[in-house]
């Protein structure tokens, strides 16, 4: 039974908590492939017993959980960089046995980073979309986490057009609870934009942690630029090392394009015409003429504060959440 045990532990899917699931993945990306070629069946740690149906440790994919398509397969940036974050296709997934609905990100073993689950698998808050588990199977390895049905920010400018204000204040909040909580432990998300901000019936959430880094000093040197160049901060373009506001200038040039309809920057230097933004960032002042004409005194204030070139004077997610842009006077009072 040494073999059959054996072979259980490697080849099954069990329930575990967050120390199993990090130790599996990063089994996973220190594990050669050829290892992983011939392994019979899928092997997984889940962390959700009450959501998903484990038998007999086999947890099969288009058996025990339904895979559908979002018609998510993610469109190749613009302009921006390549994503060198966890991207990939995210299918909308269904346990067969609890009818769990959950998103699903497929990505191939050979471009699998711990990183990408790291964050999730040890951060956990409401504004943060919540991992559920990880199985590899077929040389993919399936990513479970909370879905938000409501897609994307960007779907639904895509779809809907420009955000009214009431929208925007709605999603900037649960955006900054969630960047509080990051910074709090000095994590720095990178990729904020309406892309990885999707929505739920009663919140957004945060998602792909595949550029978060945790600084271990005050600044962050980084190695090579992360992000999506439209979003990209002043200091963060610069190279000469950035920390945690860099995700608020972010908010702001999403905040932008939620209310414009548009990035920053593209509609007065088109993108036939620029090939690539940096120089721009790096040498305009920030794009406040991008601001929407229609955009209240407040929200407005709110922006500049986002905004701000200078980071240290740039305000923090704490100091922003008290910001009155987001805390309108309720009109019964
Ligand atoms: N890059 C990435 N890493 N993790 C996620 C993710 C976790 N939970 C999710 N829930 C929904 C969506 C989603 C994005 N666009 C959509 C359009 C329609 C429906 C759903 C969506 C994406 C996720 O995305």
């Amino acid at each position: 039974e040494m073999v059959a045990e054996e072979e259980d532990t490697v080849s099954g899917v069990r329930y575990g908590t967050v120390p199993d699931i990090l130790a599996f993945v990063n089994l996973l990306s220190s594990m050669q492939t050829p290892l992983l070629q011939h392994l019979p069946k899928e092997i997984g740690v889940l962390l959700k017993k009450k959501d998903m149906a484990v038998k007999k440790g086999r947890y099969q994919i288009n058996i025990d959980v339904l895979l559908f398509a979002w018609r998510l397969t993610y469109k190749n940036p613009g302009s921006g960089l390549v994503p060198k974050g966890s991207f990939g296709k995210v299918h909308l997934a269904q346990d067969t046995t609890t009818r769990k609905r959950m998103a699903c990100k497929l990505i191939p073993l050979e471009n699998f980073k711990a990183a990408d689950v790291e964050f999730q698998a040890r951060f956990r808050h409401d504004n943060i979309a919540e991992l559920f588990g990880a199985v590899l199977w077929d040389q993919t390895v399936h990513l479970f986490m909370e879905a938000g049905e409501g897609g994307s920010v960007l779907e639904k400018l895509d779809n809907c057009g420009p955000m009214r204000e009431f929208e925007i204040i709605w999603v900037a909040k649960q955006v900054l609870r969630g960047l509080e909580y990051l910074h709090s432990h000095n994590v720095i998300h990178h990729d904020i934009k309406p892309s990885n901000i999707v929505l739920m019936s009663d919140k957004a959430v945060l998602v792909d942690f595949g550029l978060a880094v945790q600084m271990t000093e005050d600044v962050y040197s980084p190695r090579d630029l992360r992000g999506t160049e439209m979003y990209m901060s002043p200091e963060l373009v610069l190279c000469r090392g950035h920390n945690t506001k860099t995700d608020i200038y972010s908010l702001g040039t999403s905040i932008i394009h939620m209310q414009t309809g548009s990035p920053p920057w593209v509609r007065r230097y088109p993108r036939t015409a620029y090939p690539s933004y940096l120089y721009i960032i790096h040498k305009q002042a920030p794009p406040l003429e991008d601001i929407a004409e229609d955009c209240s005194a407040s929200m407005h204030s709110f922006l500049k504060r986002c905004l701000e070139r200078n980071p240290t004077l740039r305000s923090s997610a704490s100091e922003l959440l008290k910001d009155e842009a987001i805390n309108p006077p309720r009109e019964d009072q």
